[in-house]
Formats: structure tokens, C-alpha cells, sequence
């Protein structure tokens, strides 16, 4: 039977019927949780968001690679990007045909290029030394190149990928000596392909650079797609009635833009997006403990498991997660207050949450880290040694299934040598 517990705030309807708090205590925090129902809403949204019939929706898998969760989106008949061979491998494992995977790396050795080749998967480059690698890996084959677009956006300047200030793409000044490589190694340009930066939520940026890569594939005739990479933002600070990326208004501009380059260009190519938080971020909620509550120079600390190894983007870029509060014990409480949350890591910066006015919290209650989907678990560290958490999905048919162990204290030392003469 499941124990009541108080969802002391409320913003999201996301357990499904479960307890949190019996879904803490089953499954130990911390934990990061999925609603499978939310996930495939989301993969939806994007393959409807416009008329344009040859559309596809490449999942980023860097936002969360999760196998059970690739097996989801995989059913949902989206297609794949991959950042790296780990990635085309677990996403080969998820069940993706190579022809479902776009490998658009960065700075990519000829070992892993060959592996992307052998592979069979879709090769993009981003640079003319990266194209000459291509080349001489394989010669007379496909290719695409990533182009900077001169307009970049994003929450934070460190994951703005393209206008004047990243190490992304090829500015389309260099087409000329593009040309030259292409004919040197008898490759044939199948698509090009852009990513402007990640988190944005108007549209103004994004349609102006794909206006740009859109001027750049008209010099281009043989092209078989173009993608116009991911970024769609999703609100984080829903308490705040933060208002959603109009995906409606968002899909109408991009549609015009893609039929009118159609009736200019001749023919229907492929148009893929590759978004990644869109589709995960909401969808995961990681449920913590709080092991401790005090007070330092008049400032009350909670103290909770989920340390910067778990969740980076807090410390990374200041970024915003909802908290809500959820508890099993008989504590009741009206109290709202500001508090600082933090976690269990050794470093001062390990803060979650910085005053946040959040209601009174106990030792033992149950936090729920909201929108914790997109690169969460995948920016996960075994920092401080911290063992990385376990993974749970709430299927849609009611189950509740673990789809990632937590790991173990062997796991450690898994890789390490010992010295044998000491
Ligand atoms: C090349 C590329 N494609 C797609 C993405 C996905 O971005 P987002 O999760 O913001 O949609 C990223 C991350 O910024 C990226 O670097
Ligand atoms: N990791 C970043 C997004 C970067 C996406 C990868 N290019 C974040 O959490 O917001």
C-alpha cells in the first residue's frame, strides 16, 4: 500500500499515481525518474510542428543516452545524432540502422572517424582539416559539413555553437577550398547541417540562421538533407509562469521558410532538426534526500544527496532547477523560507538552489529536482568517488521499471591497476 505522502509543493502532475517518497525509499536517491508518457509527448510535438512532409527529427542523444530511454524515442520513429562512437554504439544498441544516425563530431581523431565510416552511419565535419581526414578515410565516399551560420543563442555563452565567438562549424567563406577538397577526394556533399547553440525560446535567432544556411545550400545542388540543428528551449522557471517556447508559432515560420526554398531549389530535400533538452528536460525528475539542515552565518543550508556529480548544470552555468518538496513523516508545516540548497560534494560551489524561497524543509524529506531530463545524467561525474545514481522509468502502462542500476562500490576500481611492486 502506498503511504500518503504530502506533495508539499505541487507544480508538476508527474508521478503518475506513484509516491515519490515510496519510489525514494525502494529505489534509494539519489534518483533520477522518467515519465515515459511525457517523453513520447514530446517526441510528438517536434515530428508535427510542421507540413513539410520530409522531415525527421534527430534526437540529441548528448542530452541523455539512456538505452531504455533511446529504445522510447527510437519507437516514437525519430532518427539520431551522436557527438561520439559511444554514442553511435549505444545508439546502435537502442535499436537505430546505421542510416537513422548522423555523427556530427568535433575534432574527431582518424580512429574514431574510421569507426563512424565503418559504421555506416552519416559523417558531418566541421572543419577543412576535418574534411581532408574524411578524404583520405574514404575517398569517393558521402559527407556533410557543419557550417556556422554567423548567428548563434543559448542560456549561457558556454553552449553558444556558432557566430563569432566558437570553435564550431566552417564559415561559409571557405566554400571555395570546401570545393577543392571535395574534388580532390571525389566526395559528394549530401547535406549540410548547423546547431546555433543550445536553449532558446523565441525564434528569431534560429529562423535567421537558418535563412543563412538555407542561402548556403543554394550553392549546392546536390544536396539530400539539411539540417538545421536543435536548441528548442523549455521553460525552467515554470513557478515563475515562465512561458513555453511557442513551438506552434515556431514551426509556421520554419515551414515557409522550407517550402519557399523548395519551389527556389527544385526539389524536396530532407529537413531534420536535432534537438535534445526538448525532448528529455521535462521529462526526468531526480528525487533526493535531505540529510541535513542547519544554519552558517544566519543562512539556512539544506543539505541533500544530489552533489554537482549528479546534476551539473547548476554549478556549470548557473542554471535554474524547480524544487519541490515532498515528505512521508508526520511533520506539518505553513512555513515558507529562504534556503540554500546543496548538495554533499566538496566544494563550495556545490549549490543547487541560492535562496530560494521554498517550503519549511525537514531532515528526511524527499526533494523532487525538476526538469532534470536533459543532460543530467549524462553530465554525471563519479566525483569525490560519489557512485552515479540510479535510473527509473514510470512506464505508461503503470509499471515502474529500473533502467539503469545504481553503481556499486566495485564499479570504482573497475578500471584501475594497482602497482604491483609497492
Ligand atoms: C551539434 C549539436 N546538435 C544538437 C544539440 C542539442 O541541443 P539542445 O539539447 O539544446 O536541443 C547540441 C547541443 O547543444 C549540439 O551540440
Ligand atoms: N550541457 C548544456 C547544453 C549543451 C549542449 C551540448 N552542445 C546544458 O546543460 O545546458
Amino acid at each position: 500500500m502506498n503511504k500518503v505522502y504530502t506533495k508539499v509543493t505541487d507544480s508538476l502532475d508527474f508521478f503518475e499515481g506513484h509516491n515519490p517518497v515510496e519510489l525514494a525509499k525502494e529505489y534509494q536517491t539519489p534518483l533520477y525518474v522518467y515519465n515515459e508518457r511525457i517523453l513520447r509527448q514530446r517526441c510528438r510535438d517536434l515530428k508535427n510542428m510542421v507540413t513539410y512532409p520530409k522531415f525527421v527529427v534527430d534526437y540529441s542523444a548528448k542530452a541523455n543516452s539512456n538505452l531504455a530511454f533511446l529504445q522510447v524515442v527510437k519507437s516514437e520513429g525519430l532518427e539520431v545524432d551522436a557527438m561520439s562512437p559511444g554514442e553511435i554504439y549505444v545508439e546502435r544498441a537502442a535499436g537505430f540502422a546505421p542510416e537513422e544516425i548522423f555523427y556530427i563530431g568535433n575534432n574527431v581523431s582518424a580512429e574514431e572517424m574510421q569507426y563512424a565510416i565503418d559504421a555506416g552511419v552519416r559523417v558531418s565535419v566541421d572543419s577543412l582539416s576535418q574534411l581532408e581526414q574524411f578524404g583520405q578515410l574514404a575517398p569517393g565516399g558521402e559527407v556533410a559539413i557543419r557550417f556556422n551560420p554567423g548567428v548563434g543563442a543559448g542560456h549561457h555563452e558556454k553552449v553558444i555553437t556558432a557566430g563569432k565567438k566558437t570553435k564550431f562549424g566552417i564559415e561559409p567563406k571557405y566554400i571555395p577550398q570546401i570545393r577543392e577538397l571535395l574534388e580532390k577526394y571525389h566526395l559528394k556533399l549530401v547535406g549540410i547541417n548547423q546547431h546555433i547553440g543550445s536553449l532558446f525560446m523565441t525564434g528569431e535567432a534560429f529562423t535567421a540562421s537558418i535563412a543563412a544556411l538555407l542561402e548556403i545550400a543554394k550553392q549546392f545542388p546536390e544536396l539530400e538533407f539539411i539540417d538545421m540543428g536543435g536548441g528548442f528551449g523549455i521553460p525552467y522557471k515554470k513557478e515563475e509562469d515562465q512561458a513555453p517556447l511557442d513551438l506552434k508559432g515556431l514551426g509556421a515560420a520554419i515551414d515557409e521558410a522550407l517550402w519557399k526554398f523548395t519551389r527556389e531549389y527544385g526539389r524536396e530535400v530532407t529537413f531534420r532538426i536535432e534537438p535534445g533538452r526538448y525532448i528529455s528536460a521535462e521529462c526526468s525528475v531526480i528525487l533526493s534526500e535531505v540529510h541535513s539542515v542547519k544554519h552558517n552565518n544566519d543562512k539556512k543550508f539544506v543539505g541533500c544527496d544530489c552533489g554537482f556529480n549528479v546534476l551539473q548544470r547548476p554549478i556549470m552555468y548557473d542554471s535554474y532547477h524547480g524544487i519541490e518538496v515532498y515528505r512521508g513523516s508526520e511533520v506539518k508545516s505553513e512555513k515558507t523560507e529562504p534556503v540554500t540548497v546543496v548538495g554533499n560534494i566538496c566544494e563550495s560551489g556545490d549549490i543547487l538552489a541560492k535562496d530560494r524561497v521554498l517550503p519549511e524543509i525537514f531532515k528526511g524529506d524527499i526533494l523532487g529536482i525538476l526538469d532534470a531530463g536533459a543532460y543530467g545524467f549524462t553530465m554525471a561525474s563519479n566525483y569525490n568517488n560519489r557512485l552515479r545514481p540510479a535510473e527509473v522509468m514510470l512506464r505508461e502502462n503503470g509499471e515502474v521499471v529500473l533502467i539503469r542500476e545504481r553503481e556499486e562500490l566495485e564499479d570504482l576500481l573497475r578500471h584501475m591497476i594497482p602497482l604491483k611492486n609497492i
